[in-house]
């Protein structure tokens, strides 16, 4: 459930007016996410028309600071024909306005859903949209640094301490050790840089058909290798939920999709298996860490760190490099 900010009727009408969008006719708290709060917001204009859009109330976990890149990453995109969500300016000519200490934003409402179980074509047509917003990102001109960066897996790994991830699975400081040397010894600093979604999992993704409608979630957007974005969406959409199985045509699919508007380059394609353990234990790490410390009445539910840890003992495997050949 994400709706941790309580806001009453006339407040959110106070807040919607301050956007130009028409009269607020409904608000309906959104239970997906679990960083922030949102909202499904109805508006009508005074040729009653409805409008939909998505107000976001950032919570502790988004540092306003960025907000900025964020937001105005996604009307750079919106505006190169990216299939991401505009942002609405408030009358001021603001993305984002601060509600009682707390930054918020309207977005616009992109159909579609997130798909559960995705076929080839659906991950081709995922792969297409990555490479069109790498590219379209090119003339940017601002950074971020990754905060969830080979620097933060190690520090979260850490702050689990080998007790902790023992008491996730028996071996796995041991794995961790064994990878987090690996990773550090072969990180690439020569690869082409660039802005990365970074969390391109299925549920930031909305889909009617096999078209994508909308990429969301651009909050651990960030400047970083180009290509470990494509090994972070790999990892999230090529294996089953648990990560007990790879699922060979939606790799084939993604990368296919992917290589058909931005090809890899060959130092980029020898790194894909590199930068998906590196993908893996990411993920590994943030969710150990919430494994281990999220208390125990929080709302969210939990992700389960072993189904990346099955990634990463898959990418880690020689035998398994030849998923990203050509
Ligand atoms: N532009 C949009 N159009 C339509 N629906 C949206 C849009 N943005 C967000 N949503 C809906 O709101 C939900 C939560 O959004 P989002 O994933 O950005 O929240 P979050 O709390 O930041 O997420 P997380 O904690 O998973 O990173 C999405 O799953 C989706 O259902
Ligand atoms: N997409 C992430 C959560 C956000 O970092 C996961 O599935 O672990």
């Amino acid at each position: 459930m994400a709706v941790y900010t309580r806001l009453g009727a006339e407040e959110m009408a106070a807040i919607i007016a301050a956007f130009d969008v028409g009269t607020l006719i409904s608000a309906k708290g959104i239970a997906e996410g679990v960083s922030n709060s949102n909202w499904l917001i109805e508006t009508q204009d005074s040729q009653d028309a409805t409008h939909r859009f998505i107000l976001t109330v950032y919570e502790t976990r988004t540092d306003t600071a960025d907000l900025p890149f964020f937001l105005n990453l996604l009307d750079h995109l919106a505006a190169r024909n990216c299939p991401v969500p505009r942002t609405i300016h408030d009358v001021e000519g603001a993305s984002h306005r601060f509600y009682k200490g707390k930054a918020l934003a309207l977005i616009e409402f992109l159909p579609g859903i997130s798909v559960s179980d995705p076929t080839p074509v659906q991950a081709r047509a995922v792969g297409q949209a990555l490479a069109q917003v790498h590219l379209a990102a090119a003339d940017f001109g601002c950074e971020r640094t990754n905060s969830m960066g080979p620097d933060a897996w190690r520090q979260l790994l850490s702050d689990c301490r080998s007790d902790g991830l023992e008491s996730i699975a028996p071996g796995l400081s041991r794995l961790v050790e064994r990878e987090l040397s690996v990773l550090a010894a072969g990180w690439p600093t020569d690869l082409p840089r660039g802005v990365i979604h970074a969390d391109l999992f299925p549920d930031n993704v909305l889909m009617l058909g096999d078209k994508v409608t909308g990429l969301i979630d651009f909050y651990f957007a960030c400047t970083d290798i180009v290509a470990y974005d494509l090994a972070v969406t790999h990892a999230a959409w090529c294996f089953s939920a648990d990560g007990a199985e790879f699922l060979p045509d939606l790799s084939a699919a993604l990368m296919e999709g992917y290589e058909s508007v931005r090809p890899l380059s060959a130092v980029e394609r020898a790194a894909m298996p590199l930068l998906a353990q590196g993908a893996a234990m990411r993920f590994l790490a943030t969710r150990a860490y919430d494994w281990l410390y999220t208390v125990e009445d929080a709302l969210v539910t939990l992700k389960d760190p072993m189904a990346f840890v099955r990634r990463l003992e898959f990418y880690a495997d020689p035998a398994n490099a030849e998923v990203f050949s050509a």
